[in-house]
């Protein structure tokens, strides 16, 4: 995905202005920044979520493989499938384990009989690390799993309709220590498969899970580059001064 010179408005109110970042597809991208910067709002722009911000508007251009994502003729809920989304609050359906999961397959046509879907509940679950965990349980609630487990059931669920990027907005804070090692652990399985972007407030988990990381500051884009660069050798001051924890 590339985006070039997005900016957003909620109301009057300018909340991001000129982004400019590459999602590479094998990569991880981190957005770092501290709090009220613009980092969730920039990820939103990635699969329209702003769309459904009574207010919100984005100016600038954004591409999925080439495709312009904010062309009218964009199929919005289709997008959503292939620019997959994982919230900071674990949020699986009030329904089944198993249910989580086919729901995007059933409603996208991905599968023809009950088999094919078993097929793809299963691939998704495994992909996700969750499979071994629950699968002498796939008809209990999914909202019954622990946090972690339900992250890992909203990470399968995106899986499922087949993304090309996956979008995580601090998947791991409302996480343990246990559970965010899996999540990351996760994140750096999925690389490769899936093009990652994720926002974290956590400056040792950007450079442990990401190969490039965009510094945000007060609704812009700083510094963008390999995350090794980033953390040891930024260019601008305001990146030096808050990967030293100066503010933020
Ligand atoms: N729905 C909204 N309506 C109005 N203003 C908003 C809305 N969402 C975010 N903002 C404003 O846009 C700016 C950027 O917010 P955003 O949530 O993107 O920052 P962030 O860097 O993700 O912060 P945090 O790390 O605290 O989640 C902030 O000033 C915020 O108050």
């Amino acid at each position: 995905m590339s985006a070039r010179k997005v900016g957003v408005f909620y109301g009057e109110k300018q909340a991001l202005k000129d982004v400019s970042v590459d999602i590479h597809d094998d990569k991880v991208t981190a957005f770092i920044g501290p709090s009220g910067c613009g980092k969730s709002t920039f990820l939103r722009c990635l699969n329209r979520m702003n769309d459904t911000i009574a207010g919100a508007r984005v100016v600038g251009d954004i591409e999925l493989d080439g495709d312009d994502i904010y062309a009218s003729r964009m199929d919005v809920v289709q997008l959503r499938a292939r620019v997959g989304m994982v919230f900071q609050k674990p949020n699986p359906f009030p329904k089944s384990i198993y249910e989580n999961v086919a729901y995007g397959p059933r409603i996208h046509g991905l599968a023809e009989k009950k088999d094919d879907l078993d097929g793809i509940v299963e691939k998704s679950l495994k992909r996700a690390g969750l499979w071994e965990e629950v699968k002498d349980r796939l008809q209990e609630s999914g909202t019954a799993l622990s946090g972690g487990q339900q992250q890992r059931l909203c990470i399968a669920r995106a899986i499922a309709v087949d993304p090309e990027v996956i979008l995580m907005d601090e998947p791991c804070s409302a996480l343990d220590p246990i559970a965010t090692a899996k999540i990351e652990e996760l994140i750096h399985e999925l690389r490769g498969r899936y093009a990652i972007a994720i926002v974290t407030h956590n400056m040792q988990q950007a450079a442990r899970v990401s190969q490039r990381t965009a510094f945000f500051h007060l609704g812009e884009m700083v510094e963008y580059g390999r995350t090794k660069d980033i953390f040891t050798n930024p260019v601008q001051q305001r990146t030096q001064d808050y990967i030293t924890g100066r503010y933020g």
